[in-house]
């Protein structure tokens, strides 16, 4: 008897019928809210994502020079790109100048002076806003906290109300406080402490620009029944106290938000370790596909295509030669065993943009659905699951 089986390629699945209902949503609520959405690049840059949400008229916020180019050759005009990042090189912020895009934030008084040598030598017009450091807590994961006073990201309020009085063409305020955020009370802090410090901006500096970052979260509990984020509930929240007629136009820049429901990562089980504490699945896939369990702890859903009522605690690991390399211990699902499928859901946002190169692995590929039933789904992956013998 034949033991190998039939071997079903690993990959992320998308489904751009929910990228659109998605996005259908935040462009609704960015409406009502009279917000800007610039897509944050850097939760999933795969052309075909990257086309969809173009093609809806969001603008790009982009953290390297790479996902500037990327923007471009999408068809996200420059006037739609803005440039973040804590360590931007001279060559990136030459070629952010030199294509006009709209506006870069700058994350300190050293970087400032860097970016006016190459305003002027590339006669740009491109615009500066200033990352402030608002020293705040965003309720979320320590490690995807971006806002406090010991973060490394933006710069203190003192040195941009210094950066003003010397340097007109500044044109605004950037601030974004982490990710992953669920409890809208860190947005309204947010929007209070911005009403607050703008009040104490000179009299003759106009804010034109006022961008007030990403950081809505999903839920990765349950994205079958709440597959899309809240999106009206985080921009009331985030305008909330902000003076409504002096800050017409507010900017901000999802990106879990738009793109983590739409993606999955199949893979199949290889084989099962019968261990004394709990089964271990060992899968193809893992964390050079998927980085988040292993580098936050971030528990993503994960379920199967077999029919079975009855559910037994395993551990749900991946290939590579790491002891961290595990989804997470404490999955009830039905037995596994080898050449069964497995979901992990909510991989759309920072999934395949993170992947990793480690142990040679090649990038896993891409699979786009248009519209499926979930009948139709779990018929096809059966199909490929019955193991030849
Ligand atoms: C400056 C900035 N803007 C936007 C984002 C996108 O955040 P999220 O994916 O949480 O919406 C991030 C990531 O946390 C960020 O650092
Ligand atoms: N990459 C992170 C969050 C950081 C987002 C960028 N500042 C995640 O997987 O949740």
């Amino acid at each position: 008897m034949k033991q190998s089986g039939t071997y079903q390629e690993p990959h992320y699945r998308y489904d751009i019928s929910l990228l659109r209902k998605t996005l259908k949503k935040a462009k609704a609520a960015a409406e009502v809210h009279a917000t800007e959405l610039y897509y944050a690049v850097k939760a999933n840059n795969e052309a075909v994502i990257l086309k969809e949400i173009q093609q809806m008229g969001l603008g790009a916020d982009c953290v390297s020079m790479e996902e500037i180019e990327r923007a471009l050759q999408i068809g996200f005009p420059a006037e739609r790109i803005v440039f973040a990042g804590s360590g931007k090189t001279i060559r990136e912020i030459d070629y952010a100048t030199a294509q006009n895009i709209a506006v870069i934030h700058c994350e300190s008084v050293e970087e400032f002076d860097i970016i006016q040598e190459f305003l002027e030598s590339n006669n740009s017009t491109t615009k500066v806003a200033l990352r402030i450091n608002p020293d705040l807590e965003a309720g979320t994961h320590s490690r995807i906290s971006t806002g406090k006073k010991h973060h490394k990201f933006g710069m203190p309020w003192e040195d941009a109300m210094e950066l003003i009085s010397i340097h007109k063409n500044i044109v605004g305020f950037h601030f974004h406080i982490g990710s992953q955020i669920l409890d809208m009370t860190y947005f309204e802090n947010l929007s209070s402490r911005i009403a607050e410090l703008l009040l104490s901006t000179p009299l003759d500096f106009k804010t034109e620009y006022l961008n007030m970052g990403g950081g809505l979260g999903i839920d990765y509990e349950d994205p079958i029944k709440n597959n899309i984020a809240d999106f009206e509930g985080w921009m009331s929240a985030i305008r909330k106290n902000l003076p409504k007629r002096t800050y017409p136009v507010i900017r901000l820049e999802p990106g879990r938000s738009i793109v983590g429901q739409c993606g999955m990562l199949v893979g199949q089980v290889q084989y099962v370790k019968h261990r004394e504490t709990c089964p271990t699945a060992i899968l193809d896939i893992g964390m050079t596909d998927l980085l988040r369990p292993m580098l936050y702890g971030a528990r993503h859903k994960i379920t199967t295509v077999i029919d079975s009522l009855t559910l037994i605690p395993q551990t749900i690991a991946g290939p590579s030669c790491e002891s961290t390399d595990v989804f997470g211990k404490n999955y009830y699902l039905p037995e596994l065993n080898r050449g069964d499928i497995v979901r992990v859901h909510s991989a759309g946002a920072y999934g395949s943009s993170m992947r990793l190169g480690y142990n040679l692995k090649s990038p896993i590929k891409a699979m786009y659905i248009y519209s499926e039933s979930k009948t139709t789904f779990n018929a096809n992956y059966k199909e490929r699951t019955k193991v030849a013998v």
